[in-house]
């Protein structure tokens, strides 16, 4: 497969450069930046700090369309939704890393997935996906009497909340607890709140330095409480197992799919 990056020299960007030229059976067919950008021209690698790759940048996907497979996206929600037109429209793969997309985006990714082939979720690590099985048996084994609370800590510069993978991680509580998120879940608590409710799920967000991705569930009961955790320390993570996901993405004519198919955990 040869894989396009989208968002190229974006925080993401450059570790799927990386992860792309490090990993077997792929290559880099294409780098994109956003239109007007001083980058444009320039060597993928050298973007990304890896040494030359003989791929040069470009400013759209229609510039590079020859050149490509299956485009990797982690960009803002309404740009991720205009690549994933282009590339139905083109017959290209996509892999979405983007998070923060609103229901109606969402929606319309479930109706470009009838033309083209999809991995969206909001979080690639192998470790996290894992995590997401050992919350869903954590819930149903605990049940209604253990609080549920969602902790998540990310970098100064993330602009959603709470993130992705912390509603994603609700999503699979609420569902094991036979709950809808949209009914339970509490935000950001302040001021005069009054007592706990029973089944509510509580979502809490920090925002500090450099921090690239912590999320802690706890299940809180009179007399004990577990804590699921899991820490990202490289974005490394997050590229590689997007490589993956495109890597697995061959052959495959459409569908909306996630990282638990990537990594054949449903
Ligand atoms: N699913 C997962 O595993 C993970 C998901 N994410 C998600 O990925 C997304 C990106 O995160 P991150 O890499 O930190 O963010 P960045 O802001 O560093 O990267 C976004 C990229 O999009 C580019 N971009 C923005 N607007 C345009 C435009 N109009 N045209 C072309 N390019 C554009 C930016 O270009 P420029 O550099 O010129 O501004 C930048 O390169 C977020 O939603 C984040 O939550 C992040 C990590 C892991
Ligand atoms: O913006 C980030 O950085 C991250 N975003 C994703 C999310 O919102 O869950 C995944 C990861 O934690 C890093």
């Amino acid at each position: 497969m040869r894989i396009a990056v989208i968002g190229a020299a974006g925080r993401m960007g450059k570790y799927l450069i990386q992860a792309t030229a490090e990993a077997e059976g792929v290559t880099l067919g294409a780098a994109i930046l956003r239109p007007g950008s001083s980058l444009v021209g320039a060597d993928a690698g050298e973007i990304a700090g890896v040494g030359k790759l003989g791929v040069a940048a470009v400013d759209s996907i229609q510039a590079c369309a020859e050149d490509f497979d299956v485009l990797i996206d982690f960009t803002p929600p309404g740009l991720t939704i205009q690549n994933a037109t282009a590339c139905a429209q083109l017959g290209k793969a996509v892999v979405i890393g983007t998070t923060g997309l609103s229901d109606e985006e969402k929606n319309q990714l479930n109706a470009l997935a009838e033309k083209t082939s999809i991995v969206f979720a909001p979080n690639m690590s192998v470790g996290v996906n894992l995590t997401l099985k050992l919350l869903a048996m954590a819930a149903e084994i605990l049940g209604d009497d253990y609080d549920v609370e969602i902790v998540e800590a990310h970098h100064r510069h993330k602009v959603d909340s709470p993130s992705g993978t912390a509603l994603r991680m609700g999503e699979v509580v609420a569902e094991a607890l036979g709950r809808d998120l949209n009914e339970c879940a509490v935000y950001g608590r302040e001021g005069k709140i009054g007592p706990r409710t029973q089944k509510e799920i509580g979502f809490e967000t920090i925002r500090a330095g450099d921090v690239v991705g912590d999320h802690s569930v706890w299940f809180a009961t009179e007399g004990e409480r577990i804590e699921i955790v899991h820490k990202a320390s490289s974005r490394m993570t997050f590229a590689k197992g997007a490589v993956r996901a495109a890597a697995w993405l061959e052959g495959k004519k459409s569908g909306l799919f996630d990282m638990q198919d990537v990594l054949n955990l449903k």
